[in-house]
């Protein structure tokens, strides 16, 4: 088994490297402090996340999906657990382990009170200690430092390279879901809502759209087409905010229309340079490509966007255009 993501031992094996993969809930109850509030990382749409100390010492970040999700049902749950199981990567969260056990709960049904068979499902992750991308972009103290950002945005593509040579589709990709390493590695996280895709398309009931408004590529919107392009959209504006450092949807809008406006108006390669003042002509070179490469991905039409391997090879400066 892999222990590159242990950096608590110069990857050395540790608890977590030899953990089993499916835990007793009564185990994670443990290490949270019975899911104790000051544990708490945050609160996604499907649950809590608590920190989780192992017996160790070394954190992991426990996901407890919430009993009334839709993702925790038997079928929804195991396929996210197959679907990040399998995946391993430099650039994806990976998943440690998880818990799905049925507990006797006293529940109220029709105005009675009745012991119930309630399953708990929990997802175990590496603990990412730097957070969300989104926090570091917009919550003080933001991410200044260019070099990072940009290593940041490589990051993702590589991951998503990954992604969709294993044939998923993510269809969530946000800077929420983008977490860092103390080293600020990023990692894309969530695969709650990803499917796995035989043909390269596939269509859906659009009262079934999933994902998060302002990231969502029009055509999956609207006509609940499904293929790697549409995370490739996803992705545009995740390059894009990162390298502006401006919020798509700023004001909470459904879509990201005006951002995409004002960034093609604006971010011109003059504005670059008023931008990053004193910056060598290299890291100009970069902004710019990241803002070129960026509104090829909000492309409406989606034969327009570039693939991820050429986005990556662009990034990596081993060709210059989408031909
Ligand atoms: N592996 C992790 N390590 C450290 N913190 C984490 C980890 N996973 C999640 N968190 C924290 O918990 C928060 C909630 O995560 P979660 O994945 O449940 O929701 P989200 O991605 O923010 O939103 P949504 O569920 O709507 O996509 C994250 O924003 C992050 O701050």
């Amino acid at each position: 088994m892999s222990t590159s993501w242990n950096r608590t031992g110069e990857n050395k094996p540790t608890v977590l490297s030899t953990l089993p993969k499916e835990l007793p809930l009564d185990f994670l109850k443990t290490i949270t402090g019975q899911f104790a509030e000051e544990r708490i990382l945050g609160v996604g749409a499907f649950g809590t996340v608590y920190e989780g100390t192992m017996p160790d010492g070394q954190k992991i970040a426990v996901k407890r999906l919430a009993e009334n999700s839709p993702i925790a049902r038997d079928k929804a749950f195991n396929s996210e657990v197959q679907n990040i199981m399998a995946l391993q990567h430099e650039n994806i969260v990976k998943l440690v382990g998880f818990s799905h056990e049925g507990q006797k709960k006293v529940v109220l049904n029709n105005g009675r009170y009745i012991v119930a068979d309630i399953v708990e499902s929990l997802l175990c992750y590496e603990y990412l200690s730097q957070g969300s991308l989104q926090k570091n972009l917009f919550e003080v103290p933001i991410l200044t430092d260019w070099d990072t950002r940009f290593k940041i945005i490589k990051g993702i593509c590589k991951g998503l390279v990954f992604v969709h040579s294993i044939g998923i589709v993510h269809m969530d990709l946000k800077p929420q879901n983008i977490l860092l390493d103390d080293k600020m590695v990023p990692k894309i996280a969530d695969f709650g809502l990803s499917r796995l895709f035989g043909q390269e398309q596939t269509r859906m009931n659009t009262q079934n759209v999933v994902g998060s408004y302002g990231y969502i590529a029009p055509e999956y919107l609207y006509r609940g087409e499904i293929s790697n392009k549409s995370d490739i959209y996803s992705l545009g504006l995740l390059i894009l905010e990162t390298t502006t450092m401006q919020k798509n949807c700023p004001g909470n809008e459904p879509s990201a229309g005006s951002f995409i406006k004002s960034v093609r108006e604006n971010w011109t390669p003059n504005h670059i340079v008023s931008q990053f003042p004193g910056s060598d002509g290299d890291r100009l070179q970069q902004v710019n490509k990241c803002i070129i490469i960026g509104l090829e991905c909000v492309e409406i039409d989606r034969q327009k966007r570039p693939t991820i391997e050429n986005i990556v090879d662009r990034l990596n400066g081993l060709c210059s255009s989408t031909s």
